[in-house]
């Protein structure tokens, strides 16, 4: 069953075309990874299907009763900001806003104790942000995400700048929250994400192509516009030659 339908939709910023004619089916319950090269479009499509963004023509298409829930760059997060790990999941809780006189209820905060032992951090309940490593945060801003009890997950490349053991149970905790919500995430570590993700779009203004997780050289050459080679973990992929625009390489 399909979720969220990207149907012929291209964005453009002024003179800059981000996204061409891209057609996407979400289907419910699977852990798609979208793939491609730096400023391909990717983080304009999440965008577009969080309607941040509004296609320049086109359009998306969302199920009723479709929960989408969206994990920025831990980079992107300001650590300096003096709030503690619980207030941070209680975020997921407003509903309409920042309210001044705003409580939560005893509810709320159940569910927030509860998707915090589910991800093992209820040690860092009352712990300051800017008290936490990389990959803890990462995983605040996640249960943040789970507490708005959406049926489909966004994440813009949430194992960016960690070590391989936090992206190892990143990837390990996105596969068990994988069970009851659909997960999609852009990144660009495509060896390590191919032996989590159930299927792949690979982006690069136009949608290349999306499917299983076996993809060929040629698919994901075509998608980056240059021969690459695939490594399993370290660096997503090496350039082996300069790519022409011509084609003759
Ligand atoms: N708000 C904006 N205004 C103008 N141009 C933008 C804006 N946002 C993105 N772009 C441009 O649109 C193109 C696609 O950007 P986008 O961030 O979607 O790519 P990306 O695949 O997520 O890149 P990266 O992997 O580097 O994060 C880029 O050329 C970028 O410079």
């Amino acid at each position: 069953m399909c979720q969220v339908e990207v149907k012929n939709v291209s964005v453009h910023y002024g003179n800059v075309c981000a996204l061409n004619g891209v057609n996407l089916k979400i289907k419910k319950g699977d852990f798609l990874g979208i793939i491609g090269p730096n400023g391909g479009g990717k983080t304009t499509l999440l965008k577009v299907i969080l309607g941040l963004t509004k296609p320049s023509s086109g359009k998306v298409i969302k199920k009723n009763g479709t929960t989408i829930s969206y994990v920025p760059q831990f980079s992107s997060f300001s650590r300096g900001f003096p709030i503690k790990v619980l207030d941070v999941i209680l975020m997921g809780r407003l509903k309409k806003g920042i309210n001044f006189f705003h409580r939560y209820s005893k509810e709320d905060i159940e569910k927030a104790d509860y998707i915090m032992e589910k991800l093992q951090i209820s040690k860092f309940r009352d712990r300051q942000i800017g008290q936490l490593s990389g990959g803890q945060l990462q995983k605040v801003l996640i249960a943040r995400a789970l507490a708005v009890e959406p049926n489909i997950l966004l994440l813009d490349e949430p194992t960016a700048s960690l070590d391989t053991n936090s992206k190892t149970e990143i990837y390990q905790l996105l596969k068990s929250i994988n069970k009851d919500v659909t997960v999609v995430l852009v990144s660009h570590d495509i060896g390590t994400i191919s032996s989590y993700v159930k299927s792949i779009a690979c982006i690069n203004q136009s949608l290349f192509y999306h499917g299983k997780t076996e993809l060929s050289r040629e698919s994901i050459e075509k998608t980056y516009g240059c021969p690459i080679d695939l490594v399993a973990h370290g660096f997503p992929h090496r350039v082996l030659r300069k790519h022409e625009e011509n084609g003759n390489d």
